[in-house]
């Protein structure tokens, strides 16, 4: 019988924090089908109608035809459904099945949707709280596994850290699409030039001092600066559990810098997990992460995703206007030399290979946007069997079993790429006029040349 979420079930899930589009719950009550699970639950714009529309397709005609290699997805007449087999069967095989967990659909009662939004309102950022709520009209959320401890009975009620990271891009662009005057792209990260224009926007109180290339070097020692780096401006890239429960980061969004008292209330969280030799147990949680992060190199497999846009923006949303036979906003507003250019190569190609770019920038999209979460409990032995890693600490002189999972693998929808665009060129402007000409000045060390 097909279980249905009701009024008095609500109670039985608390708040574990949201992002832009959807509200994540976590199992509190008792019933063995949801220990160790969390619900995750699409917002509605506070003014927008709900995205559920009765009656229609969920994919537009040209979704359909990018997408239908995943036939499943594009049958779905159900918006969950089309998400759902979206993670499943797109980003599953491209990131490795073991580290995505689409998660099952479970039917929920709008009374139910309303309870939640009625009591995770308290617990939820204002600013979230502003911009969007429950979506009520769903009939269905996602039930997934919680990412934050391990598997019921499997951790033999150790305690388990866990550490969410939200990667952003790990490359630089190198498209000969790349307008002469955006060339900073080519040598500043796009989360460095975003950064200045959310502090202009006052989305953030300072710049963050992690960079992406860092964390995708496949270097130990660079890995862990940026690891020390996301430490210390944790913003909605870095945030640490311990059993379920944050201990460093923002709920439900960003936050800013970590200053002594969050240091120190986190080293004293530490305690019954770390037991370095030497030095502070948040070094070697540190070392911990980056150590792992090289060792399963599950990041190379994020990044190669990453890159399946090789064109950039300025280069795909020619072909964007390609595949939806509209004519190109941008080659119109383009100075003759440079459409010509732009035009010639890109709006002469055939249509499969304007869809194929436009399902690749998508999928980098999504690559580029998601997040990776890596659990930890300590361990003494090295069960030859088992289906995790374990990674070995000489400051601790600890073992650590981990597992690896992303998250947040959604889709993203075509119509966005116009928007993709419009940001980009933002980005750019406002990172130009800050850096005031001189774009070298404003780059990192560590990401010249690379
Ligand atoms: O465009 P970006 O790089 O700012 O990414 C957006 C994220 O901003 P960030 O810079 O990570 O703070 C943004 O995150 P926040 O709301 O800032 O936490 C969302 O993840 C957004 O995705 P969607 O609109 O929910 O599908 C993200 O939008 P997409 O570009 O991935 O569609
Ligand atoms: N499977 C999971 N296990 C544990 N925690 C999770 C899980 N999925 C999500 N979370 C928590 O909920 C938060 C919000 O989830 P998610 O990133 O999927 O939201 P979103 O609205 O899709 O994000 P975005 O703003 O990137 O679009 C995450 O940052 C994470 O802390
Ligand atoms: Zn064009």
């Amino acid at each position: 019988m097909e279980v249905k979420l009701e009024k008095k079930d609500a109670d039985d899930w608390v708040y574990r924090g949201e992002g832009a589009a959807n509200l994540v719950l976590a199992y509190s009550g008792s019933s063995p089908a949801f220990i160790g699970k969390v619900m995750r639950i699409p917002k509605v714009g506070r003014n927008a109608p709900s995205a559920v529309v009765q009656n229609q397709p969920v994919l537009t005609e040209q979704e359909r035809l990018l997408w239908k290699e995943a036939k499943e997805m594009v049958a779905s007449q159900n918006k969950d459904a089309v998400e759902r087999f979206f993670t499943e069967l797109v980003m599953g095989p491209l990131l490795g099945p073991k580290y995505v967990d689409a998660g099952v659909l479970v039917r929920v009662s709008g009374e139910f949707l309303k309870c939640i939004e009625e009591k995770v309102t308290r617990h939820r950022p204002s600013l979230r709280v502003d911009a969007a709520k429950v979506d009520v009209e769903r009939d269905y959320v996602v039930i997934m596994s919680d990412h934050t401890v391990f598997p019921h009975g499997s951790s033999k009620r150790r305690p388990c850290i866990s550490v969410e990271i939200k990667p952003k891009c790990g490359f630089l662009p190198l498209s000969s699409f790349i307008a002469e005057e955006n060339a900073v792209k080519k040598y500043t990260t796009r989360f460095r030039m975003h950064q200045a224009l959310k502090l202009n926007n006052k989305d953030i109180s300072e710049i963050s001092k992690y960079n992406p290339l860092d964390l995708f070097s496949g270097s130990k020692e660079r890995i862990h600066k940026a690891i020390e780096d996301l430490f210390a401006t944790p913003q909605n890239n870095f945030r640490v559990f311990l059993n379920g429960s944050l201990i460093l980061g923002g709920l439900g969004g960003g936050t800013s810098k970590t200053n002594t008292i969050t240091k120190q209330s986190f080293e004293d969280d530490l305690k019954g997990v770390i037991q370095p030799t030497k030095g502070s147990r948040t070094a070697s949680f540190m070392q911990l992460i980056a150590e792992t992060v090289h060792h399963s190199r599950v990041l190379d497999q994020l990044l190669d995703v990453q890159k399946l846009d090789h064109l950039d923006i300025e280069g795909a949303i020619h072909a964007y206007y390609n595949f939806l036979s509209r004519p190109c906003t941008v080659c119109m507003n383009l100075n003759e030399a440079k459409a010509l250019h732009a035009c010639k190569s890109l709006h002469s190609i055939p249509m499969d290979e304007s869809l194929k770019i436009v399902k690749n920038y998508l999928i980098a999209a999504t690559a580029k946007d998601c997040s990776m979460m890596i659990s930890f409990v300590p361990t003494d032995d090295v069960d030859a069997g088992s289906q995790y890693s374990s990674v070995h600490m000489p400051s601790t002189n600890q073992k650590f079993t981990y597992k690896v999972n992303f998250i947040d693998l959604d889709l993203k929808r075509l119509k966005t790429i116009e928007d993709y665009y419009e940001l980009d060129q933002k980005i750019v402007k406002c990172y130009s006029q800050v850096a005031g000409g001189d774009h070298r000045k404003c780059v990192p060390a560590s990401t010249k040349n690379v």
